[in-house]
């Protein structure tokens, strides 16, 4: 996808947002910036006195009219051509995914039989067969089967990924495509609401709104050229009392050169931008004010299992407690695990096997139970009365003693050994006896303690939250390198985590993939669900990566420090701009009656009428010259916020106000000898 996008940027998009900018001069829409709205206004008065000279007896000036006509409507052009732009991307890609959201067939189940049905006729709860090089007809969860599913369309990977029935990988997506085996799929979205029609809405920018902090920047701009306005027009009786007459247009170019244009053009572009960065990191953002709040986080709660390690969890060895033998633990471990759909559950079996052990399905009939995060077990409920269960060691105990059995000498001496190379204890049960355990082996993904140490360099604190016991989970923070972190999790805990922060005034961030992540994921400021997860943890969050990788958050992170870096650097340098523009023009204007001005003529201008132009042109060249670096942001590095505050103040308030002194001396030069 990015690949594709990259390269229609240069061409279609440019061609496409020359002509937007001038759809955008439509005062309605030209009214949501008013800012650029008092340019376009002042546009339209001077151009209404170089068409009619004779009504306003500017006869004599028609050629300097025309030129500040000329050079205003471009700096309305610029910064709309900057919006447009900044839009483009996402409109091109929009277009590309309406293409894989053709209609297809779906075979849907009715009443036993397979009906070839239209997928816009599907709805929530329905059942389709899907079989392999079948299109997907609509988001839903595999309630049947195993695929692999090529998913490229949405998230650009060409590598197929595999959807499974049970468990965190069953959610698939409409417009994607099997390409072997054959799933049962329930469908979960109703026409016009699924997963793609949402993404083609977000990165269309059509469900874009200002964000908080945007309309309070926006407020701040208006105040200003508020206050510039009142200033402009009481500078025309001042100068008349001092014998100068200040005619219409110069007061306009006055006043267009004071007003923040400069941020004023660029704001939106910088936030449309600054989504689509995002995007670009295969990370949809659900709205604008989810990236800004990214930018703000304090604390980051990750789970550890798949997120801090591979998440590939896998039965290694069985371990007898007790007077329990090896052969009786690996037993009751594949019987608790024979209709166990769990990446864990299947790993028992297959260990079982490799060890040249069987059980028999008949010794495993029963009602099976299935692994929650509430009970941490899972197992089966035998048809001859026995209950056999695996779990986490504490709620394995816990179980056992409500049926007054006792716990064996030497299991918490294993299971501690376990635990403390970083592996999962699984303890194994039938009734009121402890057999023994299962050694569930993770690894910590390569890299993580670099990621955890930039983290920690930006100011935010990382708390990892297991369900797995405190020794396993103190042996993986250390090896990782987290904060902190939280043994024995339940979903509850981990919203109990999220709202003690937010308690303390910090921002929260939190990635997940599973239903039971859903509640933290909605309670979290920023929500970072996994595409491969569920459909609810996916509804729930305000961001999903496609590529589900929870330590993206870490980019979306910087992406959401620089979206709001680059708003802030630009405001510093346009309002400093202004104010240089001020000592330009003033002292040109008022020279000529009182000398004394000269002091403050430190740019030793032409003649004031190119002092004014040379300033107007600066004031709108700079909007275009500024167009990459709202879009691609200003350089970040993860170090403390004070210094990048005084780092940015250095180069863009100090670079704001040189620039001008340099810029409009330049174009002086060049304007000076035809004026
Ligand atoms: N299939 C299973 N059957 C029985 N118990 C399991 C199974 N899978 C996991 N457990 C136990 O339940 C605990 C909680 O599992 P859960 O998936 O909620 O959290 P986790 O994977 O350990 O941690 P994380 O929140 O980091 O993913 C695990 O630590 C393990 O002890
Ligand atoms: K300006
Ligand atoms: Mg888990």
């Amino acid at each position: 996808m990015s690949g594709q996008r990259k390269s229609m940027l240069s061409g279609g998009i440019a061609k496409q947002a020359l002509k937007d900018s001038f759809m955008k001069l439509n005062p309605a829409v030209m009214m949501k910036n008013p800012v650029m709205f008092v340019v376009e206004v002042g546009t339209f008065v001077v151009l209404l006195m170089v068409l009619f000279p004779s009504y306003f007896h500017t006869e004599g000036r028609i050629g300097f009219n025309l030129t500040v006509f000329l050079i205003l409507l471009f700096t309305v052009l610029f910064a709309n051509f900057a919006e447009a732009l900044a839009e483009g991307r996402g409109k091109a890609q929009a277009d590309t995914l309406k293409k894989s959201k053709k209609d297809t067939t779906a075979n849907k189940m009715v009443g036993g039989e397979i009906k070839v049905v239209s997928s816009a006729e599907l709805r929530k709860g329905d059942v389709v067969i899907v079989s392999q090089g079948e299109m997907i007809p609509g988001d839903g969860e595999v309630i049947e089967g195993l695929a692999s599913v090529d998913e490229s369309a949405i998230t650009g990977e060409s590598a197929p990924v595999i959807k499974e029935a049970g468990g965190d990988f069953s959610s698939v997506t409409g417009g994607t495509r099997v390409v072997s085996d054959e799933i049962k799929v329930m469908i979960k979205s109703d026409p016009g609401e699924s997963f793609l029609d949402r993404m083609i809405s977000l990165v269309e920018g059509a469900a874009r709104q200002k964000t908080p902090n945007e309309i309070a920047l926006n407020t701040l701009l208006t105040t200003l050229t508020l206050i510039f306005l009142i200033v402009v027009v009481t500078l025309a009786p001042i100068a008349k009392y001092f014998g100068i007459s200040l005619d219409i247009p110069v007061l306009i170019s006055l006043l267009v050169c004071l007003i923040p244009t400069t941020i004023g053009g660029l704001l939106s572009a910088i936030g449309i931008a600054g989504m689509d960065r995002v995007t670009q990191f295969n990370v949809l953002a659900m709205s604008g004010k989810a990236v800004e709040a990214s930018g703000d986080i304090n604390t980051i709660i990750l789970d550890k299992t798949g997120t801090i390690t591979f998440g590939n969890r896998m039965a290694s060895q069985f371990i007898p407690v007790g007077d329990a033998d090896y052969e009786e633990t690996a037993y009751w471990a594949a019987v608790s695990s024979v209709k166990d759909e769990t990446p864990e559950g299947r790993s028992v079996l297959e260990l079982v096997k490799k060890q040249s052990m069987e059980v028999h399905p008949e010794a495993a009939a029963g009602e099976f139970i299935e692994f929650k995060a509430e009970t941490r077990m899972s197992g089966i409920d035998l048809t001859d009365g026995r209950h056999v269960r695996k779990g986490a060691v504490d709620a394995v105990k816990r179980w056992v003693q409500a049926q007054g059995g006792s716990i064996p000498a030497d299991l918490d001496m294993e299971s501690d050994k376990i635990a403390s190379e970083g592996g999962t204890p699984l303890a194994v049960a039938v009734d009121s006896r402890i057999y023994g355990l299962i050694h569930l082996k993770d690894t910590v993904k390569p890299g993580m303690k670099e990621r955890f140490d930039q983290l920690r360099q930006m100011g935010i604190k990382t708390i990892m939250c297991t369900g797995d016991n405190p020794l396993t989970a103190a042996t993986i923070a250390r090896e990782a390198g987290v904060d902190d972190f939280i043994a024995e999790s339940k979903p509850e805990d981990k919203i109990a985590v999220i709202r003690r922060e937010q308690a303390e005034g910090k921002l929260v961030a939190m990635t997940g993939d599973g239903t039971n992540d859903a509640p933290a994921l909605a309670q979290a400021d920023v929500g970072l669900a996994m595409n491969s997860g569920t459909a609810a943890a996916k509804e729930a969050a305000n961001m999903v990566d496609l590529d589900s990788d929870p330590t993206k958050i870490i980019e979306v992170v910087a992406i959401g420090k620089q979206l709001l870096m680059t708003r802030g650097a630009l405001t510093t340098f346009s309002i400093a701009n202004d104010v240089a523009k001020y000592f330009a023009i003033i002292p040109a204007m008022f020279m000529a009656a009182i000398p004394e001005m000269n002091v403050l003529n430190v740019m030793k201008l032409g003649s004031p009428l190119s002092a004014i132009l040379s300033a107007l042109i600066f004031n709108a060249v700079i909007i275009p010259l500024l167009i990459p670096l709202a879009m691609k942001g200003v350089a970040y590095k993860p170090i403390s916020s004070s210094r990048l505050l005084s780092r940015n103040l250095l180069i863009f308030g100090l670079g704001g106000v040189i620039a001008p002194f340099i810029g409009i001396k330049l174009i002086d030069l060049v304007v000076h000898l035809w004026i």
